[in-house]
């Protein structure tokens, strides 16, 4: 759903929207391909910890989020990102962050082409026995969907609202079904403490990717203007859903496959597919895994449009591409030509991408955030907000950036005990 602000919402386009509103929207930039390496990534510690840790991230990310509000409330609405990055922490701090926001977009448009093919390979193998070739299905998907982003935002906001009100109805529905039978021996198995915590480390980053949204706030406070309060309660509200929706999603997976069937899923790649298979053989019924793969075909197309769409307006701003088919067009290949090819070639790097993009998205959702509130705080400016807490908050959600710089690197250098291997 990470598009529903460059894109989706036609309430959005025509009038301000309310609290309410901005909460949808903040919720809707935040719940995306995160969401599907949640049950995998946090097999290894399990329930207990999981929820801890969901809470601890959510509170650095909702942080992050509102620094950056701060900053931008001390300049115009209009102001962008780069703006903003520009003025407080000079050319080197607004390419940093530039290039930070440009590459977690390529990489979260491969990992919802990996993740969208492996979950159409699944559905079609179940649907009618064809057994798709993943790197065709990879590009089957980037091919049809690619039309919408070419075409433009226009052209897909009627669709994407229809897609969400769709994703909404899946996601209650199999959510009833799998919460009903959740089992809470499932989630509390009693396992020793010695057996969860080194999973605990490797997680981290994905959950940080999780609740990546950081980068909406310019484009709301655009919309919004200066309405401190207003723009509050929609960050607070919109992530607090998101918490709820991540909390309700873990024990529907979590109380409903034994942890002992999560490395299989690890071994395959941990991609959506991968997962939907582990729960329909734990004995999930047909009609609750086919709700749950439609709500994974809805929700990746839908963000999978949303992020690309961010992309190919970057890429058309950065380089001045005309906004006629053939300008469009060069701009479609740009933007997804490098992950598609990637997503034929390794159409199973969901999971090593989302952690890929945690390492990016520390830059633009922490650390840029932080310093660019401090300098504002510094030059004495004041646009009506400052985040609570004084150095010691920020000091700490700098030092959650680290944690996840170092959880990565050590994750890619093989230095983490890796669940079921
Ligand atoms: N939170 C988004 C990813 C994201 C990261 C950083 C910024 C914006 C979006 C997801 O889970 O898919």
């Amino acid at each position: 759903m990470t598009e529903t602000l460059t894109t989706a919402n036609p309430t959005f386009s025509r009038r301000k929207p309310g609290v309410l509103g901005g909460a949808l929207i903040v919720a809707g930039s935040t719940v995306g391909a995160g969401m599907f390496s949640l049950p995998v990534v946090t097999s290894g510690m399990w329930f207990g910890w999981s929820l801890l840790l969901l809470l601890g991230v959510w509170f650095c990310m909702y942080s992050g989020g509102m620094y950056l509000l701060e900053t931008n409330l001390c300049y115009r609405p209009s102001d962008s990102f780069d703006t903003l990055a520009g003025d407080t922490l000079g050319r080197t701090g607004r390419i940093l962050n530039g290039l930070s926001v440009a590459f977690v977009l390529y990489i979260l448009t491969y990992a919802y082409v990996s993740g969208g093919s492996s979950v159409v390979s699944h559905s079609l193998g179940m649907l009618t026995g064809i057994e798709l070739n993943a790197s065709f299905s990879a590009l089957l998907f980037a091919t049809v969907l690619g039309v919408f982003v070419v075409a433009g935002a226009g052209a897909v906001d009627r669709i994407t609202t229809i897609m969400l009100g769709g994703m909404a109805l899946t996601f209650l529905g199999f959510c009833h079904g799998l919460l009903s039978s959740a089992d809470s021996q499932t989630l509390f198995p009693g396992l020793p403490m010695t057996e969860t915590m080194p999973y605990i480390a490797g997680a981290i980053p994905f959950l940080m990717v999780s609740f990546g949204f950081q980068n909406c706030i310019p484009s709301l406070v655009k919309y919004f203007g200066k309405e401190p309060v207003a723009l509050r309660r929609a960050a607070i509200i919109g992530t607090l859903i998101t918490l709820m929706f991540y909390l309700v999603w873990q024990v529907s997976v979590l109380g409903n496959l034994e942890r002992d069937a999560f490395p299989a899923v690890l071994a395959a790649g941990g991609n959506i597919g991968h997962l939907i298979g582990a729960l329909e053989q734990s004995g999930v019924s047909l009609g609750l895994s086919l709700l749950l793969q439609l709500f994974s075909h809805l929700a990746v197309a839908t963000s999978f449009i949303g992020v690309a769409l961010g992309l190919f307006d970057y890429i058309a701003d950065l380089f001045g591409f005309a906004n006629d088919l053939r300008g469009r067009l060069i701009t479609g290949l740009m933007t997804l030509a490098p992950p598609t090819v990637l997503a034929i070639v390794a159409p199973n790097g969901f999971l090593a991408a989302i952690g890929y993009a945690g390492i990016c998205a520390t830059v633009f959702a922490l650390i840029v955030p932080v310093l660019m509130a401090a300098v504002c705080r510094s030059r004495g400016m004041n646009g009506g907000y400052r985040v609570p807490g004084g150095t010691p908050r920020m000091v700490l959600v700098l030092l959650f950036a680290l944690v996840v710089l170092v959880c990565q690197l050590m994750n890619m250098a093989g230095w983490l005990p890796a669940f079921g291997s």
